[in-house]
């Protein structure tokens, strides 16, 4: 199961007020316009897969533009669709040239689309000139989809423009058509006239600006800040979120590939918000996924110069040469016996390491997300003997993980690793303890060592006991980064519900989108990330099979209830 995992789990102090501020944020979603034509979810402002339509100029290196676009609905759960509003000729380098196609063309894609196919939403990206954005205005305002996200694309990261400079003036009135608005700095300092922000207040303040006047959701973007830290906001003061500025931290992922990652983070927007009826849910769920894109973008190999993101990074991949990465564990006791393994971390780079990880944690994922145990969790049909069970193990198997990591500090190769698995040692303590006050105080049920707990707390000891801080580190980290997407998801499926207060474990779903767990698994996915980025082909290879083993146990942890309780 997850360590720190329940250490956001617990009850938090403030539970009536956060209660109420989902149920608020839910009920914004279903207070949506209704889309015409749509089914009941999608009346209610939610729909299972959303059809999504960008309106978008196309990069035909699919990096940015409507590729990117569509590949971003995609990974997002949603129908993508595409009406071209102009065709670049572009590649990782820059732009080379623009064609923009007459407008009335344009109209006619865009008629062809809702005549026939309702619309959950629509992501806006570039436009070209103003005959463009009044076809897209006089459109819009006839079908008034139910989500609208605005990308103001104006110049390319490259230098390039991609709108018109007399086009401004149009962009301005399409603003308050749109429900969200995402510029990049340079854009939100054009569109409030003010000079480029460099510091996230001064960010933050101008999407105010930005908002006050348009009436939009603001979403601010750290993209093009300076430092190590890379944070989104959604600002609107009038009402439409449960804070005027709601903050979602990132750390800034050592790149050069982010070509499209402005127009992917707008359409993942637009198809999380008409998946899930909320805003901050959706970009709870957006961020991790495009950090994960960004991570793992080294893998395409796809040009010389600001590369694309990797979309689907968190889909099963094949490996070079075909075989799968991740399956079940591998049997043998020495990775460095181990063929399969080694194949499978010989070719990997230091930015590539973290992505591997990813992808060999993904046959489990999936495996726990079909589980019986997490359907029932999420949908509340879980028998409550079942549940009492996983409380109870889970509170034995933390005192097992706090030890892990109190050996992974002592190993610990920087000061700032030892305090942080020093850190994660004690919270453990703490959750359990906590489990044990509160949860656990009103059960009946056997604290006794299960079969599942003593195998992951065994492998976990002696992951500890093998003098390895990188083999280490990889054992641990599943019950972080597994335990957090399972959360994340299981937490958005019951906002996208209503967060219906009859729900018999709404309680403890509400306390699984706890950002302060989402940036311990950001820091715990970094600290595994760097020493297997300078391990050995051995090495990173035991790594490899230690992240397995404790995946399959994550699985089974949560299997467990259903076959001992
Ligand atoms: N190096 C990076 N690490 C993590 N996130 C990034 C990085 N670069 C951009 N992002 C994220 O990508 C999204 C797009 O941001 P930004 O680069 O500011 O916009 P644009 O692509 O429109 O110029 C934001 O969510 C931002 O936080
Ligand atoms: C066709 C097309 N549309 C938009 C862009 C700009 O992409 P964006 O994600 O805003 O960021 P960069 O790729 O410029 O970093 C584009 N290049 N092409």
């Amino acid at each position: 199961m997850s360590p720190l995992a329940s250490t956001y789990v617990l009850p938090p102090a403030s539970s009536e007020s956060s209660s109420s501020q989902e149920t608020q944020s839910a009920a914004q979603g279903s207070a949506r316009r209704p889309a015409p034509g749509s089914s009941t979810a999608a009346a209610a402002g939610v729909r299972h897969t959303p059809r999504v339509l960008s309106i978008a100029g196309s990069d035909p290196s699919g990096g940015a533009g409507i590729q990117a676009d569509l590949k971003s609905i995609a990974a997002l759960g949603g129908y993508g669709m595409a009406a071209i509003t102009a065709l670049t000729a572009q590649n990782t380098r820059g732009v080379r040239d623009v064609h923009v196609p007459p407008a009335g063309f344009l109209r006619q894609q865009l008629d062809a689309i809702s005549d026939d196919i309702t619309i959950d939403a629509v992501k806006i990206g570039m436009l070209g000139n103003a005959e463009v954005i009044d076809t897209v205005r006089s459109w819009l305002e006839k079908v008034r989809p139910a989500v609208v996200v605005l990308d103001p694309v104006m110049v390319a990261t490259s230098g390039d423009r991609l709108l018109e400079e007399s086009a401004e003036a149009a962009l301005r009135t399409l603003l308050p058509l749109a429900d969200l608005i995402t510029p990049n700095l340079a854009e939100l300092a054009i569109l409030v006239a003010a000079p480029r922000a460099h510091s996230w207040a001064t960010a933050l303040e101008q999407g105010k600006r930005l908002a006050a006047a348009t009436g939009a959701t603001i979403l601010v973007k750290g993209g093009h800040l300076d430092g190590g830290a890379c944070p989104d906001a959604l600002v609107n003061a009038g009402g439409l979120l449960s804070r005027p500025v709601v903050e979602v931290a990132g750390d800034r992922i050592p790149t050069r590939n982010s070509h499209g990652t402005g127009c992917s983070l707008s359409s993942a927007m637009a198809t999380a918000q008409a998946r899930l009826g909320d805003w901050e849910a959706s970009l709870r769920e957006v961020k991790p996924w495009l950090a994960g894109a960004l991570q793992a973008s080294g893998l395409l190999e796809v040009g010389s110069g600001s590369g694309p993101i990797n979309h689907f990074h968190h889909f099963h991949q094949p490996e070079a040469g075909g075989k799968p990465v991740g399956g079940a564990p591998v049997p043998a006791e020495s990775a460095a016996g181990d063929p399969a393994a080694q194949s499978a971390a010989a070719e990997l780079t230091g930015e590539d390491f973290a992505a591997t990880l990813r992808r060999a944690a993904a046959p489990d994922l999936d495996a726990i997300y079909r589980l019986e145990f997490i359907r029932g969790l999420a949908a509340g049909t879980l028998v409550e003997d079942q549940f009492a069970y996983y409380l109870a193990q889970d509170a034995i198997y933390l005192n097992g993980y706090s030890r892990a990591l109190a050996r992974a500090s002592a190993l610990a190769p920087t000061e700032a690793a030892q305090l942080f698995w020093a850190r994660s040692a004690q919270q453990c303590l703490e959750v359990e303890s906590e489990l044990h006050r509160t949860w656990l105080s009103t059960r009946t049920v056997e604290r006794i060592l299960g079969p599942v707990t003593k195998s992951y707390v065994d492998h976990l000891l002696a992951a500890s006991a093998s003098g390895s801080y990188a083999v280490l580190v990889a054992a641990v980290l599943p019950c972080f980064w597994l335990y957090a997407e399972v959360g994340q998801t299981l937490h958005a499926q019951f906002l996208a519900a209503g967060a219906p207060e009859a729900h018999p474990y709404a309680e403890w779903l509400r306390t699984y989108a706890d950002e302060d767990f989402a940036q311990a698994t950001r820091e715990a996915i970094a600290m595994a990330g760097e020493p297997g980025s300078k391990a050995s082909a051995d090495e990173q290879a035991a790594m490899l099979q230690a992240f397995r083993h404790s995946c399959r146990f994550e699985l089974d942890f949560f299997d467990a209830p259903r076959l001992h309780a």
